[in-house]
């Protein structure tokens, strides 16, 4: 059959001959619907323009639905043929709540992403009252009368207006961007409404001026859909209506119950989420695998190796992961018991400076409630720290580099063979085979895993495991970083030379944090406080410093064949050592002077 230019994984809605009637007769939203054909050169060309649209306005949804079907599809052309599709692409709006008669309205919308969104706006806008679909709020301009005397009242949501010229679309983009999102409305107001701007004292448009539940109110100069939007979803308390208010209110009060809340700083990388991260790997997740053999000890061992050289959170870690490598990488042995590394992991031997928490001390992964966030937060946040590391410290994979991005390719290999989440991993790896091959040095694999993560987000914004108090939204945000963000013909785009120097601060070892981290109590063996704890060693492990002494344990140690010696085990060998050859020699002096005298004493009688 025809190639598919859309899959389920675009986001837009795939029709058929069955499904396009029940789909827009009396819907409860709009839908724009592209008929195209699979065959028709120019569909293939816009299939791209097309998928980047229903992105978007992906959280319109509500208000407006877009939608593709394939007439090149058998099993479509009887369908087409009933709506008058003659000419490829063909696209047709069908207003909300319309009759079974309706045969859609024609518009020509294969041009920029920008003016098929005003194009949408304008027609919602038109649609009569009993027309508008059932959750798109009012687009017209409210006047000063009906919102000065907001200003200073309480109220359980934020009110956002935003203040801008006649023939603008911010206002009504960022109606329209907020519509699944609760705890804020967005109302818009115009330039020419002098009494309003006096009382505000707003000269620049457009401009957002926000009404707090408590009260107060401040202006925001932003100017761009995108930060407008990203400002007013990351306010506390306005959260994605599909985790619903019950269960807000669940997070809230599990969150009393059960682990206290760690403050923390959103700009900061915490060693604890990393160590946390490493914990679960080795304690929990490599648990489920009795035995390493073949591809999966491989795999492991390239884990280890690749966080013993870039890791940067610590020297106990690296230790162990040194210490764990070099006992990997000895092994004569194809299958090891996961017991061997687990009494490793542990230190059984009690190797000085060799430590890993064994606990999850989530910080920057906490979620408001248990089963959010933790550890598939801090594994992104673990791969997303090596692959600055490595461009940090270019050397440091000198003997096993081979691959141009060596960090993705074990974190690919990693997330196939071990991860828990399976469907995680199938969706990885089809974006790994996909473009992993398209990397070519170390600031595309740092920008890769970020445009990866992206995508991720953006699927499973509003999903089950969004944590309401943490939204998945495009990352950074403009508050983390403003220069990252540019809008061209009203289309939100990256600045990557700007993103790439942020996550080269945001995740390089100089942003890592050892607040609640378990280690540094630990290899002590004192009670100090976690924030009284020293700051990472930054940079490649040849470069930190001599590891901390720790008498008690006897000081370090190594491992042979699956056994660790300690040093006091090392010294006795040495002494042995030494006492037998000195042994060896005394008996070698003595039975050559024997031996002389024997000789000469045999000669005599001669
Ligand atoms: C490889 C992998 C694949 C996954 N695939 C799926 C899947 O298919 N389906 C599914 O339901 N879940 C999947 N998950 C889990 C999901 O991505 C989230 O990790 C989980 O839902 C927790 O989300 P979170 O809100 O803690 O933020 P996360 O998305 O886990 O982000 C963690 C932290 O990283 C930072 N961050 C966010 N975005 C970026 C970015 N683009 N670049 C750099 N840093 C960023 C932020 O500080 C954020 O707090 C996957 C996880 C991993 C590790």
């Amino acid at each position: 059959g025809p190639a598919r230019l859309y899959s389920e994984e675009d986001p837009l809605v795939i029709l058929s001959g069955g499904s396009l009637k029940p789909t827009v007769t009396n819907s409860s939203t709009a839908w724009l619907v592209q008929f195209y054909s699979s065959w028709c050169g120019h569909c293939i060309q816009y299939s791209s323009t097309w998928k980047a649209l229903a992105q978007d306005v992906r959280d319109w949804q509500d208000a407006v639905g877009i939608a593709v079907l394939d007439c090149a599809q058998e099993g479509n052309f009887d369908i087409c043929k009933e709506f008058s599709i003659k000419f490829y692409p063909t696209f047709k709006y069908f207003r909300a709540h319309s009759p079974p008669s309706d045969k859609g309205t024609i518009y020509r919308a294969d041009r920029e992403i920008q003016s098929i969104r005003q194009l949408i706006i304008n027609v919602l806008q038109n649609h009569t009252k009993l027309e508008r679909p059932q959750h798109c709020p009012p687009l017209e301009p409210y006047s000063a009368a009906e919102l000065l005397p907001l200003l200073g009242q309480m109220s359980d949501h934020y009110t956002a207006i935003i203040v801008e010229e006649p023939d603008s679309f911010v206002g009504r983009e960022v109606i329209l961007d907020l519509l699944q999102f609760s705890g804020v409305q967005v109302r818009r107001a115009l330039s020419s409404d002098r009494s309003l701007l006096d009382t505000l004292d707003i000269s620049v448009f457009p401009s957002i001026y926000l009404l707090h539940p408590n009260g107060t109110h401040a202006h925001v100069e932003k100017r761009l859909r995108f930060f407008f939007s990203s400002l007013l979803r990351t306010l506390p308390g306005v959260w994605h209506r599909s985790s619903s208010a019950a269960s807000q209110t669940v997070a809230l009060q599990d969150s009393q119950t059960s682990q206290p809340w760690k403050d923390f700083d959103r700009s900061k990388v915490y060693t604890a989420d990393l160590e946390s991260a490493l914990h679960y790997m080795l304690r929990v997740e490599l648990a489920t695998h009795s035995t390493l053999q073949g591809e999966e000890l491989k795999v492991f061992r390239d884990f280890v190796t690749l966080v013993s050289k870039l890791y940067p959170g610590g020297d106990p870690v690296v230790k162990l992961m040194e210490t764990l490598s070099d006992w990997l990488l000895s092994l004569p042995l194809q299958q090891i018991p996961y017991q061997a590394v687990l009494d490793l992991v542990n230190n059984k031997m009690r190797i000085s400076g060799v430590f890993l928490g064994a606990e999850l001390r989530w910080v920057g992964c906490q979620g408001s409630r248990p089963g959010l966030r933790g550890y598939p937060c801090s594994l992104w946040t673990l791969f997303h720290v090596l692959t600055v590391q490595h461009d940090a410290t270019p050397t440091s994979l000198d003997n096993t580099e081979g691959e141009a991005a060596p960090v993705l390719q074990v974190m690919r290999r990693y997330i196939r063979t071990f991860f828990g989440c399976e469907e995680c991993g199938r969706h990885f790896e089809t974006a790994a085979a996909s473009s992993l091959e398209q990397v070519k040095n170390r600031d595309q694999q740092i920008l890769w895993l970020w445009n990866q993560h992206n995508r991720v987000n953006t699927r499973l914004s509003g999903a089950l495991s969004d944590d309401p108090l943490f939204p998945k939204a495009p990352w950074p945000s403009p508050a983390l970083c403003p220069s990252c963000h540019e809008e061209k013909n009203g289309v939100h785009l990256w600045n990557q030379n700007q993103v790439l120097g942020f996550l080269r601060h945001h995740y390089g070892a100089s942003n890592l944090s050892p607040r609640y981290s378990l280690r540094a109590a630990a290899v002590k063996g004192a009670e100090r406080k976690p924030e009284e704890q020293p700051e990472p060693r930054p940079g490649h492990p040849a470069l930190r410093g001599k590891p901390e002494e720790v008498p008690e344990h006897g000081g370090r140690g190594v491992w042979v064949l699956g056994l660790g010696f300690n040093s006091v085990d090392m010294s006795l060998c040495v002494v042995l050592y030494a006492c037998s050859c000195l042994f060896l020699m005394l008996l070698f002096f003595f039975f050559k002077l024997r031996s002389r005298r024997w000789k000469r004493r045999h000669h005599l009688h001669v």
